[in-house]
This record gives structure tokens, sequence and C-alpha cells, in this order.
């Protein structure tokens, strides 16, 4: 089939680069022309494990091109895309100025019947102001379809995702164009879910509420682990065994960041809020994730009193391993903290310090490596689990810094091996592992 894919973030790149793997033919479109320049010679904007390959053989298969221009890129297309973004605005609320954009370069260059399908999240209702605005602005005598078809894939594995995910969720009022876009996403062999357009549009705020709604649920178990003795660990494995649980996102950490999360959850509020309901449990959520953002610098402080002048090295800036995007991780918020507090803060991350130096605050010293980070520092912060950091040798701490304090937000470390290497090390919801502690022997013996 002939698809045309507007937008080319995370959503649209995969969903083209994917679509033409499985047997389509795609244009994808963006405005962006570095960006289209760059994808026009199989060379992928964004850091994602296997896109660039599968871009690169369908490029040279002639099932996949890249254009600026949206007239050319819709040309004889059956089924277009949209996959811009909904930003946060001010007020939390979806910014759908993208979107509107997008509807009436639709109107105005389409030049046959078409089945238009929004892959971008929007809220409930967006559909039908899609539909209206391409009614609207129509320039030829055409025919088209809208249907809501959210996208569920995480950075770092969307490739894996777009043909591994758990459900396609199709939302169409037309049963033809359901099924037309059920055929579209046959050769992922992904179970079909089909709804309405409403509901479907729901089901990806929902689900993404839920999830954020379990991380901050497990953060704030882990708070309370952390003041009774009781070991996170253990305690999100014991929960998860249960089939009705399940094991994962219960992960406890420095909260949730990413480009969708936090603005999925605000906008979900602010849908409710629209029809006079209060989202007080998801409000929680949020204000969960704002205070847990802030947990090692309480611990720091706890340690040190003062931070002024006190050289911090930070390992990991992306939000999450396997990606370089920065957006609303919590590196941003912890890092200009520790400056505001006076620290002289040192970082380092695998992959995310070119996206890194575009947000953070200017004063920040960026590394090479972890050695580099490590050295003559009085505290490391682990702020993200790249399995560069999880595979330290753990005497390198002790040899390299100050004096070993490790203040770790993602668990990166059994407490044994801490011990054994003589660091003094502040952990998520587990027990401080201290060499000062007059327990050491007691202790010892307990983990081993
Ligand atoms: N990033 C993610 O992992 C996921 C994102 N989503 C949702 O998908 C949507 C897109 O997100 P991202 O891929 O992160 O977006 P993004 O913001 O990274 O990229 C959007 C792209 O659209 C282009 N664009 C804007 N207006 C355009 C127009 N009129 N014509 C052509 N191109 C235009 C921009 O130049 C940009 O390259 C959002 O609604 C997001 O919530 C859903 C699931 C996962
Ligand atoms: O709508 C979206 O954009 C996407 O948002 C998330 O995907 P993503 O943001 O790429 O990453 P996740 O793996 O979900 O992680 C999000 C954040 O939660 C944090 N997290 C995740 C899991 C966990 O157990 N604990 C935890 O703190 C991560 O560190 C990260 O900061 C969802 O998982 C996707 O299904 C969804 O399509």
């Amino acid at each position: 089939m002939k698809i045309a894919v507007v937008g080319t973030g995370y959503v649209g790149l995969v969903t083209g680069v994917t679509l033409s793997e499985i047997g389509h033919c795609v244009t994808c479109i963006d405005i962006d022309q570095t960006k289209v320049e760059k994808m026009k010679k199989g060379i992928s904007p964004i850091y994602e494990p296997g896109l660039e390959e599968l871009m690169k053989r369908n490029i040279r298969e002639n099932n996949l091109f890249f254009t600026t221009n949206h007239r050319e890129g819709f040309k004889d297309a059956e089924v277009i895309y949209i996959a811009v973004g909904t930003p946060e605005k001010k007020d939390g609320s979806a910014d759908l100025s993208f979107i509107e954009e997008v509807a009436i370069n639709i109107a105005q260059n389409i030049n046959r019947n078409v089945i238009v399908v929004t892959k971008s999240t929007v809220p409930v209702g967006t559909n039908y102001h899609i539909e209206k605005i391409i009614k609207q602005n129509l320039v030829n005598d055409i025919k088209f379809d809208i249907v809501s078809n959210p996208e569920f894939l995480r950075e770092g594995s969307a490739v894996f995702d777009a043909f591994n995910g758990d459900r396609i969720v199709i939302g169409a009022d037309n049963n033809k164009a359901a099924q037309i876009i059920e055929e579209v996403n046959n050769n992922y062999g992904i179970p079909v879910f089909k709804t309405d357009i409403k509901s479907a549009e729901m089901i990806k705020y929902a689900s993404n509420a839920f999830l954020a709604t379990k991380i901050s649920f497990i953060n704030e178990i882990s708070n309370i682990c952390e003041r009774l003795g009781a070991d996170i660990e253990g305690v999100a494995q014991g929960m998860g065994l249960d089939n009705r649980i399940g094991s994962q996102f219960l992960n406890a950490g420095i909260g949730y960041g990413g480009s969708c999360f936090p603005k999925d959850t605000k906008a979900l509020i602010q849908i409710a809020g629209n029809v006079d309901y209060e989202f007080e449990l998801l409000k929680g959520v949020v204000k969960v994730n704002q205070k847990q953002q802030r947990i090692l610098i309480e611990k720091l402080e706890q340690r040190f009193g003062e931070l002024g002048n006190k050289v911090i090295g930070v390992l990991g800036l992306a939000f999450k391993p396997n990606t370089d995007d920065m957006r609303e991780a919590p590196s941003i918020v912890i890092i200009k903290e520790l400056l505001n507090k006076g620290a002289i803060v040192k970082v380092y991350d695998p992959i995310a310090i070119e996206s890194a130096k575009k947000v953070l605050e200017p004063g920040v010293n960026y590394a090479t490596s972890v050695d580099e980070t490590l050295y003559k520092s009085d505290a490391v912060l682990i702020l993200t689990e790249w399995d560069e950091f999880k595979e330290i040798d753990l005497s390198l701490f002790k040899q390299l810094m100050n004096q070993p304090i490790v203040v770790d937000g993602r668990n990166c470390f059994d407490l044994k091996g801490a011990l054994e290497n003589d660091i003094e090390y502040y952990s998520i919801g587990r027990k401080e592992i201290n060499r000062k502690s007059e327990e050491l022997e007691s202790l010892s013996n307990s983990i081993r």
C-alpha cells in the first residue's frame, strides 16, 4: 500500500521505517530540511538501536522515501499517518498547533480518497477536530476517513516494540476504514484491538497514566521501605509475582521522565478538568514524581550538610538508557539544583552528551569517560542505569574518588559488592552501606 507519514520524530520515523519493512511503500514528510537530508542518506536523526539498518535497507530497495514537500509526499497516498508532536502547554494541556497545521497541509494537498490515521497522542475528541479542519480546508473534491491508532513504543526499544508490541489499537467509526488499517498492520503480527475513536484516544492516555502511577506508587513504597529497613527490590519482586500486579514498571528510582509520561499525565488531568472532573489520584502521581526527582539531593545534603564547592560527579543524563533523549530527564532538575547549591558538577553519559549540552545549565563540566567523572569527586550520583555503569569495576570508586561516596538513583549495584569495595553507598529503598557504621560487622553478616 502507498503510505505517507507526517512528522519524523521517534514515532513518525519508526512507523515509516517499520511500515516499509513490512512491505509498504512509504514516504516520510518533515518540515525540518536538515533532518530530511540526513534521513535520505539513511542516517537516523535519533539514537535508536536497529533503526538505521532498516532505514538503509528500505531506502536501497526503494520502499522508503523522505521529503519536505507535503504535496509530493501525499501524491497517490492511500493512507496518511499523522505523527507530529503534541507538546505540553504552560497550563499542562496538549498543544495541538502542529496537528492543526498538518490537517491543513492534508486538506490542501491530497489528490485522492484517503484514510487519515492519527498516531500522535491527542486529547479525546481531537480526531474529530482534525476531521473538521480538513473538511473546512479541502481543495479537491475527495473523500476521507479518520482513524485513531495511538502508538505504544518505548524509546530505546522502539524497533523491537514495533514488531513485538502487546496490541495495536484501532479506533474508527467506519468499519471499512478500520479494516483497511488492520490490513496495513497485518504483517507486524500483533493482536489488533478495535474500538471507537474516543475510546482509542483515551486508551493511550489511560495507559501512560497507569504506568506513571505504578512508578510513583513503587517510589513511595521505596521511601517507606528505607525508613522501616525493608528492601524495595525484594518487595517489588514479591509483589510482581502476583500476575494481577505484574513485575514490570516496579523499579524504584528518581521518578519518571521522558517526552511522554510527564506531559501525558498533566494533559489527562486537564482533559478530566475540562469535563469538571478532578483526577485526584493522577494529581498525586505527578506530585510524588516531582518530589522523587529531588531525593538524591536530600541524600547528599544529609551526608554533607552544605554542598557548596563539593565536586559531584554525575553518571547518566538521558531519561533512560539506550536513548539520547533529554526531554524531561530527571538529570536536568537534579543538576540545576546542585549548581544552585554551589556544587561543582562533572557529568558523563555514553550517548546523550550532545543533546544534554542543549538543555543543561551553563557551568556544567562535561567528562568523556566514567574514570574522568570519578576522578577526585567528593561524591558520584548515578542517574541513568546504562549497562556501562552497571558493569563498572567497583574498586575504581575508591581508587579514583576523593572519597568513595556513591548515591545511586537506579540501584545499579548489589549491596554486597558495594560493601566489599569500601563504597559508602546510598541507593533507593534499600539499606545504606557505610564502612563507618558501627553495625558494619552485623550488616556484613546479614548480607552474606
Ligand atoms: N517519543 C515517543 O516515544 C512517543 C511519542 N508518542 C507521541 O507521538 C507524537 C510524536 O512524538 P515524537 O515522535 O516524540 O515527536 P517529535 O516532537 O520528536 O517530532 C515531531 C516531528 O514532526 C515534525 N513536524 C512538525 N510539524 C510538521 C508538519 N506540519 N509537517 C511535517 N512535519 C512536521 C517536526 O519537525 C519533528 O521532526 C506525540 O504526540 C507523542 O506524545 C507516542 C508514543 C511514543
Ligand atoms: O507515550 C510514550 O511516549 C511512551 O511512553 C513510555 O515510553 P518511554 O517514555 O519511552 O520510556 P519508559 O520505558 O516507559 O520509561 C519512562 C520513564 O519511567 C522511568 N521508569 C520506568 C520503569 C520503572 O519501573 N521505573 C521507572 O522509573 C524511566 O526511567 C523513564 O524515566 C511508555 O512505556 C510507552 O508505552 C509509550 O508509548
